[in-house]
């Protein structure tokens, strides 16, 4: 466990400037009647897995959904939550670090203090080690002031994303009855919920009083489901990899010589690839998704980016940027099988060096093609969900390997005459991970914590805070509740006559939609990508002044708003119709006409063929 962890920060110009930030709470979280509504019992997001799950967590499975009221709201059938005695509270970062984790422990403490100064908030140093070993660090202002609105987690610091094993579940059912907690707050992503739902079931199983919340942070956006609109951290991640994106297109274009290959952290899902390729406009982009759904193999992949190479040349361009997802990898059909192989045999204590010992003669024979840089990495010990660790298979050095091996065949071949091809490799993780967190980053871990506190003191166990609504400002957001339970499913693997669920339910990572807009557009954009440089700069994170509300949350969110910078009123027409396709959802509609000042100056400019293609009057 780091030593620095807990310490007082001192913080430089910016740093300080920002800890005096404060964020906004909702109407529904002001004052000190805040008003709860129970809402209808849940089952799960998938049909078929209903019977595992509710056999799985026979306690905590079908409770209803939480909603907090705004103050004008009449429901005869709220709950008001009252004073109550003082209570004792745990808190730590069971997932990896991403920017605005600090907040959450904050809007908590915040809210403790201001229902009784007598609650106690403890923090675990070291987080699941720090919970299984009893260690912790009580918050207070003193404590809390260098970190308020800071980036990463270094307040308490982490360790395992894991409780799981029995002797870590019984190590933390120990340390929250011997501290007395009435509530443990655990903060991360779909491991680290999925654990929370697991452990809340088996407090409720021993009537142990603790009361489990879990908190949507993680800097990959895939804990995203129908009441998960996006996750804390994942704004500031894409705005900091989008501007690192759009430096390196401007360098790749100003000497015209390289092609840069950018993987981004992530985890499995395309999340933060899709958004930083909308938001900084590289030449190429390949996603795990439509790699998956496609079923491409390695060498199509190549064939692809050098098919792209070929035609930049074509026009006189020997430079170039390629962004992939760190799952991308995953995605491939032939090295996902291969990736499994190693996961079974990693299950089975395989050591890494006796691996490739044992795989099958095709899996053997993919790994002897591999680059030894890659085959070293593919071998590494698993992540805590028995996974390959992504962040350490270097996926964008192979595309340079291959590519690059390919374009001298291809020159060898006759067929591509153009200049020799150059690559610079780069992997951005830790570098948008430790960023200061984006206002809405701050707003939204500050208010979920709020929310945990008046959980806790509802008595609630096995639920996750949530808020949605937030692409619109903070006083119309709304604050929410929904059971671990709910958003839990079962992994299905064919066998026999069809596809049948098998494994533990979780919370597994959303994939990205390719049926939502935002994708579409990014596809209909892709030549001009590939071939205009059609770069955009959206330059670093403002926090205040004129540029720091102008998109306050990423273009992805909800797939709806990819409406870029609006200068002028044609500019929002043109781009309008871009997005704007018949048969287009009302939401999607919806969210583009309120982007603008009055539908009559839009109606009073419109051309006759777009007035045809959009009937955008329907709308008012
Ligand atoms: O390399 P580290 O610090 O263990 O973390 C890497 C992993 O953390 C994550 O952010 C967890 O979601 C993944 O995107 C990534 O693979």
């Amino acid at each position: 466990m780091n030593a620095d962890v807990g310490s007082p920060m001192e913080l430089n110009g910016l740093q300080r400037r920002r800890a005096l930030y404060q964020p906004e709470l909702p109407p529904s979280l002001q004052g000190t009647r805040v008003r709860v509504q129970f809402g209808d019992s849940t089952t799960t997001i998938d049909p078929k897995c209903v019977d595992i799950v509710a056999q799985a967590f026979p306690h905590t499975f079908g409770q209803r959904l939480v909603h907090f009221l705004d103050p004008d709201t009449m429901a005869s059938d709220a709950q008001v939550i009252k004073e109550y005695p003082p209570i004792r509270v745990g808190v730590l970062f069971a997932g990896r670090q991403s920017p605005g984790g600090h907040n959450v422990i904050w809007g908590t403490y915040d809210a403790m203090k201001a229902q009784n100064p007598h609650n106690v908030l403890l923090g675990f140093i070291g987080g699941t080690e720090g919970l299984f070993a009893k260690q912790t660090l009580e918050i207070t202002d003193d404590v809390l002031s260098s970190y308020k609105n800071q980036g990463g987690f270094d307040l308490l610091g982490r360790t395992v994303d894991q409780i799981r094993t029995t002797e870590q579940v019984n190590a933390a059912v120990s340390a929250c009855c011997d501290l007395n907690l009435d509530g443990l707050i655990i903060i991360g992503g779909v491991i680290s919920n999925s654990d929370a739902a697991q452990l809340a079931e088996t407090f409720a199983k021993h009537n142990c009083k603790t009361k489990v919340i879990g908190v949507p942070v993680t800097l990959s956006g895939d804990l995203k489901n129908q009441f998960v609109e996006t996750t804390v951290g994942f704004d500031t991640v894409c705005k900091v990899n989008s501007q690192l994106i759009s430096n390196v297109c401007l360098d790749a274009v100003s000497a015209g010589k390289y092609y840069y290959f950018v993987r981004l952290m992530g985890g499995k899902a395309s999340h933060v690839a899709l958004e930083c390729a909308l938001q900084a406009h590289p030449n190429m982009v390949i996603l795990g998704e439509e790699v998956a759904l496609s079923k491409l193999t390695l060498k199509e992949i190549i064939n692809k980016i050098c098919d792209g190479v070929e035609a930049r040349a074509a026009q006189g361009k020997y430079h170039g940027v390629l962004v992939i997802p760190e799952g991308l990898i995953e995605s491939i059909p032939e090295m996902y099988a291969l990736i499994q192989e190693i996961n079974n045999l990693h299950t089975n204590n395989v050591s890494e060096e006796d691996i490739p010992s044992q795989l099958s003669p095709w899996a053997a024979a993919l790994f002897k093609f591999m680059p030894s840089f890659i085959r070293r990495e593919l071998v590494l010990h698993q992540e805590s969900d028995n996974s390959a660790q992504l962040s350490q298979i270097d996926t964008e050095q192979l595309l340079a390997h291959l590519v690059e091996a390919e374009m001298n065949k291809r020159t060898k071949d006759g067929k591509y005459k153009g200049r020799k091809f150059s690559s610079v490799c780069h992997f951005f993780g830790s570098q948008a991970r430790g960023s200061l967190p984006s206002n809405f980053d701050c707003e939204y871990a500050y208010v979920l914590g709020h929310i945990c506190m008046q959980l806790i003191a509802v008595g609630l166990n096995g639920y996750m805070a949530t808020v949605t609504n937030l692409k619109d400002p903070t006083n119309k957001w709304r604050c929410a509740a929904v059971p671990l339970t709910a958003m839990m499913s079962v992994r299905r693997h064919l066998r026999g006559p069809g596809a049948v669920p098998i494994g533990r339910p979780v919370i597994h990572p959303s994939p990205i939609d390719l049926k939502a807009e935002s994708y579409a557009v990014l596809r209909e954009k892709a030549s001009s990508f590939l071939l205009d440089d059609f770069y955009r700069t959206p330059g670093g994170i403002q926090f205040e002044g004129a540029g720091s509300d102008t998109k306050p949350i990423t273009l992805t969110i909800e797939g709806q708003d990819y409406l870029g910078d609006i200068e002028t009123l044609q500019d929002y027409l043109d781009k309008v119709k871009t997005i704007l396709k018949p048969g287009c959802s009302r939401e999607i509609l919806k969210a583009a006409i309120s982007s603008i000042a009055s539908i009559n100056d839009v109606l009073k400019v419109m051309s006759a063929p777009l007035n045809t293609e959009l009937p955008l009057y329907h709308f008012n």
